[in-house]
């Protein structure tokens, strides 16, 4: 019997294959993720936000604009455009637990936007062993993105020593990774970039600490 939760809309084209390619490269890119209509809503909310800050980095959140300049939001779910993104979220949620066994046990997730000549230096999202964050999603709401505009995502190997992908932020387009295993970029943009960057997480409460 089919389980639509478990499943993408058959609108994304190459998409029924993306826990086989994150099983196999440990990233996938699905184009053509959110329909136009749904990225465009989301695009509009994104820009209603009002509160907008500096990103920060670490546990403990510092902002260091040497590291990254992108403004950030966090969803909150209250509209029915965000109501309608974190279920797509928890579509994948529910499938990468049923596929990998992951443990994934919640959602959070931030509207980020890179002003022209905001970039982001390369990190990971997550420490190995020490850190909720597994899986990173990012969801990109730029039409007709091309070469000059940059903000480019480079994925590098976890060895760091070659580039996996260079990823450019289209409209509906999802890239998910495994949280500690790449260490990644995004180089300046030329043009306004908004984003929805999200992290599946483990429960850490009353994780045995040995
Ligand atoms: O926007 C992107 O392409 C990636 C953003 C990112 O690395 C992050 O928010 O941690
Ligand atoms: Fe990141």
């Amino acid at each position: 019997m089919a389980q639509p939760s478990l499943t993408l809309p058959a609108a994304n084209a190459g998409a029924s294959d993306y826990l086989e390619r994150l099983s196999t490269k440990g990233w996938v890119h699905i184009e053509g993720f959110l329909e136009p209509a749904l990225t465009a809503e989301l695009k509009r909310e994104a820009l209603r936000q009002q509160e907008w800050a500096d990103a920060g980095i670490g546990s403990a959140g510092q902002t260091n604009e040497k590291i990254r300049r992108d403004k950030t939001v966090w969803l909150n779910g209250a509209s029915a455009v965000q109501a309608q993104y974190l279920a797509r979220m928890e579509a994948i949620r529910l499938a990468v637990n049923q596929a990998f066994f992951a443990g994934l046990f919640e959602y959070e997730a931030h509207f980020a936007h890179y002003p022209v000549g905001a970039f982001y230096r390369k990190h990971r999202d997550a420490l190995r062993g020490s850190n909720a964050r597994v899986l990173t999603s990012v969801c990109y709401l730029n039409p007709q993105w091309c070469a000059d505009d940059g903000g480019e995502l480079v994925i590098y190997n976890d060895a760091d020593t070659a580039i996996e992908a260079q990823i450019w932020p289209v409209a509906g387009d999802l890239v998910l990774f495994w949280s500690e295993d790449f260490p990644h970029e995004v180089l300046p943009a030329a043009r306004d970039r908004f984003s929805i960057s999200g992290w599946f997480r483990r429960n850490l409460d009353g994780a045995n600490p040995l």
